[in-house]
């Protein structure tokens, strides 16, 4: 496990509000983990270096598909996920359905590494992006965090600062050198692929803490997007905002699957029919750990769905 050495100042006060990267201390693996192939993070307490490169204004990668491959999920002795596999093709809107604490959210935060950094947390599986495990050990955590981004149910903007370095935040804590006109490019780029340019291209120095909800959550989707993620993970983007900021927020995630892939958790059902084109049920039953009990084309699942659980589900009877 590796410590923050602090050598990098500027990441260490600028990281977002979930505050999770920040964690330094973390649960070692123990004989009992090894035997049943749990992990925790190797090098999970590592923290975001200095990656000192110089950037191109957001030269988009090309598609990728994450695949998770019986992943296993605990909190302590508490299994909440059991062998969960699940690929998300390059692309696709993948979203994650089923009633509270079926593991949804613990699921996402293992795409890109964000569990083990909850104390306690253990996992056991694989998370393939294009067919290379995220979790390898010879993989640094900060290329799964930068190459998976995540935006969370709340919007979490740096609000004091400017509309204009929220965006750039993100180069900042990779350690990315761009001088002024790359980061305006980076900056228009990232704000129109967004939804936001128009609203606030005259007021970029303006506090990002004085937009409406859904403007902060799309000034949010532009932090993510600046470092050029290949997968786009969502957790509730729209369950604090109103109907119009969340059919915005929908627009954008469609315009924005033809460069990133996306998985999103909503509870909205109808979200979930109108902006993904694939779709996993989770249902944890009775204290058992979460699986995933039908997964395909949404309107297959929604239309027509294979097991009673699922039909009971998206037809509203229980969650
Ligand atoms: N930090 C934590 N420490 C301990 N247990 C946790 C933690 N986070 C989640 N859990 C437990 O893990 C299980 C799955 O939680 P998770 O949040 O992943 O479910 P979810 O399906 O996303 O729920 P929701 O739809 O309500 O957000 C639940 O039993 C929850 O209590």
């Amino acid at each position: 496990m590796t410590n923050n050495t602090g050598s990098d100042a500027e990441a260490t006060t600028t990281l977002p509000a979930t505050g999770a990267a920040q964690t330094s201390v973390l649960p070692s693996v123990t004989d009992a983990d090894e035997l049943h192939g749990r992990r925790d993070g190797q090098d999970a307490g590592e923290f975001i270096p200095g990656f000192g490169a110089a950037v191109a204004p957001a030269k988009q990668a090309p598609l990728a598909e994450l695949e998770a491959r019986e992943i296993s999920a605990w909190f302590g002795d508490h299994q909440v996920l059991d062998r969960v596999s699940l690929t998300m093709p390059a692309g696709v809107i993948t979203s994650l359905i089923g009633p509270s604490g079926c593991g949804k959210s613990t699921f996402l935060r293992i795409l890109n590494r964000m569990h083990e950094m909850i104390p306690s947390a253990s996992l056991a599986g694989e998370v393939r992006l294009d067919g290379v495990d995220i979790y390898d050990p010879s993989r640094k955590l900060t290329e799964a965090r930068r190459a998976i981004g995540m935006v969370f149910q709340k919007p979490n903007p740096f609000p004091a600062m400017s509309i204009y370095d929220n965006v750039i935040a993100g180069l900042r804590l990779t350690g990315a050198r761009a001088d002024r006109g790359t980061k305006d490019a980076i900056v228009e780029s990232c704000l129109t692929k967004s939804g936001l340019w128009k609203e606030v291209r005259d007021r970029l120095r303006a506090p990002g803490g004085g937009l409406s909800g859904g403007q902060q959550q799309r000034l949010c989707i532009a932090r993510s997007l600046a470092i050029t993620p290949r997968v786009l993970l969502m957790d509730e983007p729209c369950s604090a905002l109103d109907p119009t900021s969340t059919r915005v927020i929908e627009e954008t995630m469609v315009e924005l699957a033809q460069e990133v892939t996306i998985v999103i958790v909503t509870h909205n059902m109808q979200q979930a029919s109108r902006v993904s084109t694939q779709c996993a049920f989770f249902l944890a039953s009775q204290g058992t750990p979460g699986v995933i009990v039908e997964y395909g084309d949404t309107e297959a699942m929604f239309g027509d769905p294979q097991d009673p659980r699922t039909a009971d589900y998206v037809n509203g009877r229980f969650g």
